[in-house]
């Protein structure tokens, strides 16, 4: 099979003139009228191959044999970038081309397939020709007055912004190799909501840099602990705040079934980095003679807050290099984050997190560019976005600084 050459036009700097330059500029005309053409029935040709190859097709059996039936289409546009329509099959939806779409716009020639639903047996389906997420795109120096507001999570590949507000009753779980891009996610995650009055960014850090330092000034910080010394100090703080969610559940208002956020009682993220860290480096503490081991008391207090969190306004977000059951306090914990981001992981991990609907991507995935990432969320398709950059880890630092929240403002009425 030759490859698709989309056809383009010469441009003619100089108007024609006489009868020869007009000669000229019909003859180019008709040789790209003609060359559009080919190209056209050509791609239609190579759609309905890899529709056979890639399963989108019905076989038919009738007396002369057994027939191919794929997807009819429509209108070829040239673009750039080159879209045709396409009339789905009786029991087909959109959603079955998400999956062979990458391998489709392969064999045209392309780099990814867009979908776009035009009615109910109808769709059009863009070629792009690079990578939508192929550019880093810094993040704007903004916050989030409050928690409900959306923060930016990133882009997706049709060039929409993806957004997520703290206070959705999720659990973030982020996973990626060495280098992938997660702790940049989460500055430019926590710098976003560094000023929210009702939410307090809490959590575990044993490298010290997401957490801590950065936080100094704030009131976040004496619910943050850092650093590998003193292990047991972790554990401790995991369990104050799971007996601050106590206190909350035992504090429900009459005919209320959950908590909402103030500033009086504020969203609560519990940020625990590189987790499954925290467990290897607490494995190697001594065990009481009796009671809890700190790695028991810390996969514990983690347990509670996933499972019982959400209605006493606590979010937990997970960051691990892989997110394997043993890793993170097992299937059951791992079960509770409702968005899971993966940046750059091998195949067998994607699919570990978001289920067999990434195993297609898994290979392309797993040598993701920094800053790419998986996600899926509920009510979402799964999608490959770019997360926005907010720079340098001083930029990090400058920002927390500058909007950091240092007091709040209690709302009395609210708190009442
Ligand atoms: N969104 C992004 N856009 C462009 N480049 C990025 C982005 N995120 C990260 N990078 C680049 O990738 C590098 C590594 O990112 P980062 O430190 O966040 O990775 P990581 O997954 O946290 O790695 P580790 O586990 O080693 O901490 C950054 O220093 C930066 O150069």
């Amino acid at each position: 099979m030759s490859e698709l050459v989309r056809p383009r036009r010469h441009h003619h700097t100089a108007r024609p003139s006489g009868f020869m330059a007009w000669l000229r500029a019909r003859r180019s005309e008709l040789e790209y009228q003609a060359w559009v053409e080919e190209f056209t029935s050509q791609l239609r040709g190579v759609f309905r191959e890899a529709c056979q190859f890639t399963g989108l097709c019905h076989y038919i059996s009738a007396a002369a044999g057994l027939t191919v039936r794929t997807p009819r289409v429509g209108n070829v546009v040239l673009g750039p970038p080159v879209s045709l329509t396409v009339e789905l099959m009786p029991g087909q939806e959109p959603e079955d081309f998400r999956a062979p779409g990458q391998r489709i716009a392969h064999t045209l020639g392309g780099h990814g397939l867009r979908i776009e639903r035009l009615s109910t047996r109808w769709l059009r389906l863009v070629l792009l020709d690079a990578d939508p997420l192929g550019d880093p795109f810094p993040l704007p120096d903004v916050v989030v007055a409050s928690g409900r507001e959306s923060l930016l999570l990133g882009r997706g590949e049709d060039g929409t912004s993806l957004g997520h507000g703290i206070a959705d009753a999720a659990h973030i779980a982020v996973q990626g190799q060495n280098g992938s891009g997660k702790s940049a996610f989460c500055y430019a995650l926590l710098a976003q909501l560094a000023a929210a009055d009702d939410v307090l960014i809490a959590g575990s850090d044993i490298t010290g840099l997401l957490l801590g330092r950065a936080w100094g000034d704030t009131l976040h910080r004496e619910w943050q602990t850092v650093g590998t010394r003193d292990l047991e100090a972790h554990a401790l703080m995991l369990e104050a705040l799971v007996a601050e969610m106590d206190r909350r559940l035992d504090t429900i208002p009459q005919r209320c079934d959950k908590v909402t956020a103030t500033s009086a009682t504020p969203t609560v993220l519990v940020v625990l980095e590189e987790f499954p860290g925290l467990l290897r480096a607490a494995a190697s503490h001594p065990k009481p003679k009796s009671g809890k081991s700190l790695v028991e008391r810390i996969v514990l207090a983690q347990l509670r807050l996933l499972s019982e969190g959400r209605k006493a306004a606590f979010r937990v977000l997970t960051l691990a290099q892989r997110f394997e059951a043993t890793a993170v306090g097992g299937g059951y914990a791992r079960d509770q984050f409702a968005l899971r981001l993966s940046f750059r992981v091998p195949a067998d991990s994607l699919v570990m997190l978001h289920g067999d609907e990434a195993r297609p991507l898994g290979q392309e995935h797993a040598g993701a560019a920094p800053g790419i990432a998986y996600l899926s969320a509920p009510g979402r398709d799964c999608e490959r976005i770019r997360v926005p950059y907010l720079g340098s880890y001083g930029e990090y630092c400058d920002r927390i600084a500058r909007h950091g929240l240092t007091a709040r403002v209690v709302d009395e009425e609210a708190a009442a």
